[in-house]
């Protein structure tokens, strides 16, 4: 039954969303600027290529953006919160549609909706996907967002922001008196003001209550509708002039009772509140100590649900938390306050988002120089915010590391989008496009190559004994500034990853030398690395190679951990393979097949 009540309440809101802009209800402004963004784009490219629509749930933003498509006969391609929005699904689906015009020329809307609501906290992918789209798109974009700041500065930079107010009661009631025209339903003017006013400013919320008490009836008065209103911010704060005000402790436990607050939020509020309420010019600090002795109570009680799962004692804790609060006042407290939200909820949001942030920085530097975020976060992000200071490495730090916008003010300090950052990441972006990042990379972020000679320059399977693991930090500290600590394991273990890649790179530069070369064995390093190689480099290196005898070999060489050449070091592995050239190597040799290798390793094919 509830279900289907829910189903038909569906029903009233999609069968009365406005079908033209003329439609829309209140916001009368936002829709005049909206339509006139679109006018633009009939003629020409506008600057502004998309805009966001913003503001409360349930006003007319979604319903505002199909109204625009109908009236300028657009097709829409729509992305909503349902769809799985990863970077990759963002620019398949509204990348092709902005990069491609329509077969007749006319435009095709591209509505992103819940748009501040795209990526998670550690992947910031969708969001650059967007701003990509959005910059070279040749099709209008709408974003839709609650809340404008989930949205980063640089899809900000490059949006027009709409502002979608609530909807105010005494436009609701006309529109309202339309649906009841339509569904036949009789309802009185003052029954439809109690409507829109419970609903505090969400048509979609007016429209459900109206067709829940319409249900069933022809005939709506006053009474019919209920004064207990939406869980909207408004009546929290209602209930909070009812506990502060008041010493109704009736009253004030009803409307608390109302309240779609757990009795954990509450007491939030109320602890918020009550010192603002109570120590006033003409306050009593005695009010204020009853009162937090009863919140004290509560709170008992609140730990004791917790502990035991038993939800039936928040009716004390409610009673002791309300009643207290408003039997405390040993005097009246006439005037208005204005109530605030629990500031540790606050503190909370801006701490973690902040939080967030830090570690999505952490983990892009982690990437970048194969070191685990932890550590990244610990040890070197003080490190990269310096590098900014100077606009030409700030560029490449900005490119290299992949930074937004956001994430740079966050680097740097600065509170702002300033001109300056925003010119360092608009210039990292063409580094980025021109693909010139990864030669201008400068040596001083770039991962430390590990010593490379001859001996190491070709590749095979390692398997490391154990004691190997144990192998002191300090060979593979020359030439790196990280203190030894609890992560040295884990940033060996990427060191050696690091190691490959770079080698895979040397190798080819010193193609010619390797030609020289006649036998080659693997670098060896820490188990785990060791394993992923043995599948992920060698039969295809030695498929290439063409290596087919094994020889037995003693003694291995290891590589400097952070690549100073001057520091390798013979190593005590033992490498359970070995490899040698055949003849037609070391005749290919000459026509410049990659093969160096040192003849005092010894490798997996040893055994
Ligand atoms: N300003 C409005 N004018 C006319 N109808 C509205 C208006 N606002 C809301 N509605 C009604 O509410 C329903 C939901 O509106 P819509 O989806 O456009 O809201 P929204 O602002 O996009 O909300 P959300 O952020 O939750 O998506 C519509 O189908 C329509 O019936």
């Amino acid at each position: 039954m509830v279900w289907f009540k829910m189903m038909s309440a569906i029903e009233w809101a999609e069968k009365y969303r406005p079908r033209t802009l003329e439609d829309v209800v209140g916001n009368k402004k936002a829709v005049r600027d909206f339509r006139a963004w679109a006018e633009e784009w009939q003629s020409r490219i506008p600057e502004t290529r998309a805009v966001i629509l913003y503001g409360p749930a349930g006003i007319g933003k979604t319903s505002s953006a199909h109204a625009l498509a109908r009236d300028m006969d657009w097709d829409v391609i729509e992305l909503n919160a349902s769809d799985q929005r990863t970077a990759g699904v963002i620019e398949k689906i509204a990348g092709s549609a902005a990069s491609m015009n329509t077969l007749f020329g006319s435009k095709r809307l591209i509505i992103l909706d819940e748009a501040d609501n795209i990526h998670g906290t550690a992947d910031r992918g969708g969001m650059r996907a967007i701003s990509g789209i959005i910059k070279g798109t040749l099709q209008p974009i709408v974003l839709i967002a609650n809340d404008i700041y989930g949205l980063t500065p640089t899809i900000r930079n490059l949006c027009l922001e709409i502002k979608f107010g609530s909807v105010q009661s005494r436009s609701m009631v006309p529109a309202l008196k339309k649906v009841c025209g339509a569904e036949g339903v009789y309802c009185s003017q003052e029954a439809l003001l109690q409507i829109a006013e419970n609903a505090g400013g969400d048509f979609r919320s007016a429209i459900n209550d109206l067709q829940a008490a319409a249900s069933g009836k022809e005939k709506l008065e006053v009474e019919d509708i209920g004064t207990a209103g939406r869980d909207v911010k408004e009546n929290i704060f209602k209930a909070m002039q009812k506990i502060f005000k008041s010493t109704d402790c009736k009253k004030a436990l009803e409307s608390a009772y109302g309240l779609d607050e757990s009795p954990e939020d509450l007491v939030h509020w109320i602890d918020e509140n009550l010192p603002i309420q109570y120590a006033r010019k003409d306050g009593n600090l005695e009010d204020i100590k009853t009162g937090f002795g009863y919140l004290s109570k509560a709170d008992l009680y609140l730990g004791r649900v917790k502990k035991r799962q038993n939800y039936r004692m928040w009716r004390y804790a409610s009673m002791l938390m309300v009643c207290g609060a408003a039997l405390s006042k040993t005097k009246p407290y006439p005037g208005f306050i204005k109530y605030q939200q629990p500031s540790l909820w606050r503190r909370l949001g801006q701490t973690r988002s902040k939080r967030d942030m830090r570690d999505n920085i952490a983990s892009k530097i982690g990437e970048h120089s194969f070191e685990s975020m932890h550590y990244s976060r610990n040890n070197l992000l003080g490190l990269y915010s310096r590098m900014l200071k100077d606009e030409e490495s700030a560029v490449e730090v900005t490119a290299n590391l992949g930074l937004e916008l956001e994430e740079l003010m966050y680097l740097t300090g600065s509170a702002k989008a300033s001109k300056k950052l925003q010119k360092i990441y608009d210039k990292a972006q063409k580094l980025l496009e021109e693909g010139k990042n990864e030669t201008a990379d400068p040596d001083f972020f770039k991962a430390p190559v590990p010593a490379v000679d001859n001996k190491q320059r070709t590749l095979s399977c390692p398997v490391i004994i154990q004691e190997e693991e144990e192998k002191p930090q300090k060979e593979g500290s020359a030439g790196k500034s990280d203190p030894p600590g609890p992560h040295s394991s884990e940033r060996k273990q990427k060191t050696l990853n690091m190691g490959f890649d770079s080698l895979l790179e040397t190798s080819e530069k010193k193609e010619n030398s390797e030609k020289k070369e006649n036998s080659g064995y693997l670098l060896v390093d820490d188990p785990k690395p060791a394993e992923k190689n043995l599948f992920s480099f060698s039969p295809s290196l030695l498929e290439k190679k063409n290596f087919s005898e094994s020889v037995e070999q003693k003694t291995s060489s290891k590589p400097s951990k952070k690549g100073n050449p001057a520091n390798n070091e013979p190593s005590k592995q033992k490498i359970l393979d070995k490899v040698t050239p055949t003849e037609s190597v070391q005749d290919n040799a000459g026509d410049g097949a990659k093969k160096a290798e040192p003849k005092n390793q010894k490798t997996l094919f040893d055994f």
